[in-house]
């Protein structure tokens, strides 16, 4: 098989260590080089806790794009800093795997476009555990039965975006099946704000962030005498490997943006 020569942004971060090993155990992917915010110019086999490769490491990403020849990006860094590594990865024709989440509609467009007319492959995957991906399909599957929604997704106190791009990804694709509806008591009011969680289409999506989650997410559909519960939970970060593994794999093969895993999974 032929190797596929990556460039991963964020190799220190709590996906990038997880992704750096999977790299470093996959045979036919091959790490070029990592960009991260300090330690410029030396090696990741240098870097105390990081696998034994000999990878440069960037603090400057467009240098290294220009340097550096690799097929893929995987991007695994922070909302803002995912966008321009994106952006800057299909400006030299490199295929951007980003598992970064907090792009918008908007911003999802525009790359989309980008992608297109270049005929270059992009994946954004809000998550890539198959479990989370299932978790998702099911929930919009139920919606078609059960309009009256709610999403709570729970994470670690460490994360940046809410809600979690997983959660937005499932009330995107509820939307696509679910007959609009206002839901709860009209004459509803919140005496504190918030307190009803955000709003998608006319369905709450509430946050939870606390120390000791990792990643996790209930769906809960509410009809006439039950209760239907979905949920997923991921433990710990090895869940997302697998998912990584087949993107990288399948944006070889691809010449448009696919935005989910959903859409590249047989
Ligand atoms: N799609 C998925 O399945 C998953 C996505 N995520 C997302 O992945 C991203 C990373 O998550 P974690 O590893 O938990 O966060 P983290 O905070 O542990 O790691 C982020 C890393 O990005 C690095 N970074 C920040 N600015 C940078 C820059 N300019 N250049 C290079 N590196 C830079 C930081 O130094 C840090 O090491 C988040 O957006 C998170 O939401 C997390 C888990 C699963
Ligand atoms: O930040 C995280 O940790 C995660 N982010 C992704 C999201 O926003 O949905 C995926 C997973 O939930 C973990």
């Amino acid at each position: 098989m032929e190797k596929i020569r990556i460039i991963l942004a964020g190799p220190r971060g709590k996906m990038g260590m997880e992704a750096l090993n999977l790299i470093y155990q996959t045979e036919h992917f091959e790490l070029q080089a990592a960009i991260d915010r300090k330690n410029g110019g030396k090696l990741i086999s240098s870097i105390e806790g990081l696998p034994p490769i000999d990878a440069p490491i960037y603090e400057d990403a467009e240098q290294c794009f220009k340097e550096i020849d690799a097929d893929v990006l995987l991007d695994l860094t922070t909302p803002e800093v995912g966008r321009i590594h994106t952006e800057l990865a299909l400006k030299y024709n490199i295929r951007p795997v980003v598992g970064t989440t907090g792009f918008n509609e908007q911003e999802l467009k525009e790359l989309a476009k980008e992608a297109e007319e270049k005929g270059i492959g992009v994946i954004i995957a809000p998550n890539f555990a198959i479990g989370a991906v299932l978790m998702m399909k099911f929930a919009q599957m139920a919606a078609k039965y059960f309009p009256d929604v709610e999403i709570i997704e729970q994470h670690h106190d460490q994360k940046l975006d809410a809600p979690s791009g997983t959660a937005i990804k499932t009330a995107e694709l509820i939307s696509r099946v679910r007959q609009e509806k206002q839901q709860g008591h009209p004459n509803e009011k919140e005496t504190l704000q918030g307190a009803r969680g955000a709003i998608f289409n006319g369905m709450r999506i509430h946050s939870v962030r606390l120390p000791g989650l990792v990643a996790h997410q209930e769906v809960l559909f509410g009809g006439n005498g039950q209760i239907l519960t979905i949920r997923h939970d991921s433990l710990h970060r090895s869940s997302f490997m697998s998912g990584v593994k087949l993107a990288i794999e399948k944006v070889m093969n691809l010449n448009v943006l696919v935005y989910g895993l959903e859409n590249i999974i047989e």
